[in-house]
């Protein structure tokens, strides 16, 4: 079945090297050297870049799965286009083909010492298998996970919401914290939806980094309440972040009473 997608991919791109570095249900990822319009960009990560390609779903009727595929693709890239005009770290987007579901995007990161790419999932994992245990709650990572709450603070005052926030979908590069993947990103205001978004992480921490989960969630969210308490919007900002937290706390208990109920 890759085999398949990589070939209807190279057909949309002919003569562009790629390299399969994941396949998720939704998309297929590659690595690419080429740029599409540029032989030098001016980019962060001069040699590298990413294709995001979303292949047809055979189960799903031809014209819907067209049209979701573009709707799905035209709202990625421009949600990656508001984060850049919005500063929040992320890919720059590079280019796109809507109707066969492509995005040509900035690659972030690099390799960590054993060879994984410099996701905080990876980067926790390497510290969890390498280190004593003190250098997994060290300063360093504690500014991390900070500077990771500030990232989803400055996200949420933008009224964006990622819909997937997890470990593996923030990219470490130069010690600094950049978000990707954003299939299941929205615009909004409420406090119910940033809550969920909070919610779906610190899940996501838990079930992915489960020893130091605690002090990894406690960091995030205090990063998260400094850069809304700082952002200098006054009583508006500090009423909408009070809701947040109090339906954060909502959701915490309708996800806790779904366990229990099993
Ligand atoms: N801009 C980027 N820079 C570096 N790595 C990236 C970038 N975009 C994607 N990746 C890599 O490709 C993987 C999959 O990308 P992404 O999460 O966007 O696709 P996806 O199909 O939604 O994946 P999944 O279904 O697993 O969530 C990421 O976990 C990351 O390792």
């Amino acid at each position: 079945m890759t085999d398949l997608i990589v070939l209807q991919a190279k057909s949309y791109l002919p003569h562009i090297p790629l390299t399969v570095i994941s396949q998720g249900a939704e998309a297929i990822v590659f690595e690419t050297s080429v740029h599409p319009y540029c032989s030098k960009p001016s980019l962060r990560n001069q040699s590298k870049f990413i294709i995001k390609y979303r292949p047809p779903k055979p189960y799903r009727h031809p014209k819907i799965d067209a049209s979701l595929t573009k709707s799905r693709t035209i709202g990625e890239a421009k949600f990656m286009a508001l984060l850049a005009r919005n500063g929040i770290p992320s890919p720059s987007l590079i280019a796109a083909d809507f109707p066969h579901g492509i995005i040509w995007m900035e690659q972030l990161g690099g390799k960590l010492p054993n060879g994984e790419p410099s996701s905080l999932k990876n980067w926790l994992w390497y510290l969890e298998r390498t280190n004593n245990a003190s250098e997994c709650v060290s300063e360093q990572v504690e500014n991390i996970c900070r500077q990771v709450g500030i990232l989803i603070a400055h996200l949420h005052m933008s009224d964006m919401v990622h819909g997937d926030l997890t470990t593996s979908n923030i990219i470490l590069e130069d010690g600094k914290p950049y978000l990707i993947d954003f299939g299941l990103s929205s615009y909004s205001s409420m406090a119910e939806d940033k809550a969920v978004d909070l919610y779906v992480m610190e899940r996501a921490v838990l079930s992915t980094h489960s020893v130091y989960a605690e002090k990894y969630n406690f960091w995030i969210l205090e990063g998260y309440l400094e850069a809304q308490r700082s952002s200098g919007d006054g009583k508006r900002s500090r009423n909408a972040l009070v809701d947040t937290l109090r339906k954060l706390d909502d959701v915490r208990l309708r996800g806790r009473k779904r366990s229990m109920l099993g």
